[in-house]
């Protein structure tokens, strides 16, 4: 059977430029248009040339080598030709392939907000496209608020449609623009369209999230017979998103309801490039991914559950509606007071540590973790101190020093210059191979100047530590009040490239500091002897 083609039509770079807090840079644009080349989306959506310097900078050149580059922008206004309109010959004089024209298509909007008559409008869009596609570019008009204009004025919405496909518009893009409708009034205003004698293969949908629906309404669009959906890297967009893209490409290309009628312009092997391609878009909005995004999220393949780890571990299947690695994710059985024999072999079996099921150091294990974590700790975020808990009950970690007393002081004074400042200082007494050593430091704060000071001087140890960098430090308070327990996560990373998190908790913030930053400096010295670290993927 033939399937149906369905075109991808990303708007990151102009709708996500749209979201509060997100403000792309010339390069920002320049990177993220190849990440979405690269992929196999068919249109890349640039920005407004004319509308800002850097979208001006943007549309200098081409900025993609396979997806059509579309310029954005309003149609003509009313009053003026086409080519009397210095807005339109901005648009259709950028570099591009397309030019995607907004239009409007609700007559409430066009009397409020252009102040024109019904046929002024219709006059616009006839004639904006008609210019843009006289200049050899590929035309397409975004009908603004088309749902809410459909319930208002039907005739004049499918006017507005008409119009633009009468002039020749490639696509006539039905927008829900305040992100209100709903899936069952989506797919019956666009039958009613098709019936009207507009083809689906010329229909397009742009979904706002406004009632967390923009990825069910595109779906519902789709099925009834739109080919173009337009959306966005991770759903970012004006108020509370446009349709995620990162959610749509899979459900389309591997739930069988849409794979098996429609095809996209994607490859399996890019989809398996799905959950880079989300995350390093974070990455340069220096965010950290959803943990909880479909498909894609650190969460959508993982579990705590005992029950489920052990299905799991029978057959996926049995709770994966499709496989990680097909998104290029990756499944995920965590360690914590939810889980049961399963999982914890699970874990351990990655990082190398074989137990059999039978062994009762394996509920010792068990018994110590659900200990701990009704204490305060959380062995789900903190890796690499689950895996030294599991070698000391295990006996199986070398005693490397040991650290006899450290103290922290923090004193607040006048300097020289007579102004207040703060002075963290730490002493640390540790035993390394049988001599007794002790290092003093200052730091920024308590917690920099205690790490300093314990990794100042370990003696024989000390040049297997030198590329040991702390990269990230989270504290919790796990109950109110200033007598709280704390507890500390600490992410650290070496020069192999090795990442690893460890955590401490106690009622002291220093005491849990000293804990996480300890395991970290012993599972560096364990990890340097292939003793530790060698996490497998599941
Ligand atoms: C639903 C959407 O997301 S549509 C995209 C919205 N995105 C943006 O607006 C971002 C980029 N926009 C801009 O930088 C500016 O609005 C510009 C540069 C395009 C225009 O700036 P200005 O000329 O100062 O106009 P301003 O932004 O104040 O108002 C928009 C004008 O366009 C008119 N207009 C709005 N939509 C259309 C349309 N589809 N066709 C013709 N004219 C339109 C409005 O009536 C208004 O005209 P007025 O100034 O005579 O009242
Ligand atoms: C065009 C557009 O972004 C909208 O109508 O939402």
């Amino acid at each position: 059977m033939t399937k149906d083609r369905i075109y991808l039509f990303d708007t990151t770079l102009r709708d996500g430029q749209q979201t509060p807090g997100i403000d792309f840079s010339v390069e920002d644009k320049i990177a993220i248009a190849k990440m979405l080349d690269d992929f196999g989306i068919d249109y890349v959506e640039g920005g407004y040339p004319g509308a800002n310097p850097t979208d001006t900078e943007f549309f200098a050149s081409k900025r993609t080598q396979n997806a059509s580059f579309v310029a954005f922008g309003m149609t003509k206004r009313a009053g003026i030709s086409a080519s009397n309109d210095p807005g339109l010959a901005g648009l259709i004089q950028a570099s591009g392939d397309a030019v995607c024209l907004v239009a409007k298509s609700w007559d409430y909007h066009v009397k409020v907000a252009l102040g024109c008559s019904n046929e002024e409008n219709l006059d616009s869009i006839s004639g904006s496209v008609q210019a843009v596609i006289e200049a050899g570019k590929e035309a397409m008009v975004d009908c603004e608020h088309f749902f809410d204009g459909y319930k208002n004025n039907r005739d004049y919405a499918l006017a507005c449609a008409r119009t633009a496909y009468e002039a020749g518009a490639r696509w006539i893009v039905l927008c829900d623009t305040n992100g209100g409708a709903q899936p069952s009034e989506i797919r019956e205003t666009i039958a009613a369209l098709i019936a009207e004698g507009i083809p689906g293969e010329r229909l397009g949908i742009h979904a706002h999230n406004d009632t967390g629906q923009a990825v069910a309404n595109s779906l519902a669009a789709v099925e009834a017979g739109v080919r173009q959906i337009q959306g966005t890297l991770n759903g970012i967009g004006e108020r509370c998103g446009n349709a995620n893209l990162v959610t749509l490409i899979p459900t389309l290309m591997l739930k069988p309801h849409f794979s098996d009628r429609f095809e996209t312009g994607i490859s399996l092997e890019k989809l398996a490039e799905l959950t880079s391609l989300s995350h390093g878009f974070d990455e340069l909005l220096n965010r950290s991914p959803a943990a909880q995004s479909p498909y894609v999220g650190a969460s959508a393949f993982a579990t705590k559950a005992g029950i489920h780890a052990s299905a799991l571990l029978k057959d996926p299947r049995t709770y994966e509606h499709v496989p990680p690695e097909s998104v290029g994710n990756f499944r995920k059985v965590m360690v914590s007071d939810q889980g049961g024999k399963s999982n914890f072999i699970n874990a351990l079996k990655r990082r190398g540590i074989e137990v059999g099921k039978s062994d009762p150091k394996l509920d010792k294990l068990i018994a110590i973790v659900k200990e701990r974590e009704a204490t305060g700790y959380a062995y789900e975020g903190a890796d690499a101190s689950f895996e030294l808990l599991a070698h000391r009950t295990l006996g199986r970690v070398p005693e490397f020093f040991s650290v006899t007393s450290f103290r922290v002081m923090v004193e607040r004074r006048f300097n020289a210059m007579g102004q207040i400042t703060t002075v963290s200082e730490a002493v640390v007494k540790l035993v390394v191979d049988g001599q007794e050593m002790m290092s003093v430091a200052e730091g920024h704060g308590p917690v920099n100047a205690l790490d300093i000071a314990l990794r100042k001087d370990l003696g024989v140890y000390q040049s297997e530590i030198a590329d040991l960098e702390l990269v990230d430090y989270k504290v919790r308070i796990l109950n109110g009040g200033t007598e709280a327990i704390t507890r500390v996560l600490i992410e650290s990373a070496d020069s192999d490239g090795g990442r690893w998190w460890t955590v401490g908790v106690s009622d002291n913030i220093i005491d849990a500091s000293f804990q996480a930053l300890m395991d970290s400096v012993v599972f560096k010295l364990m990890k340097n002897r292939d003793l530790a670290g060698r996490i497998a993927a599941e």
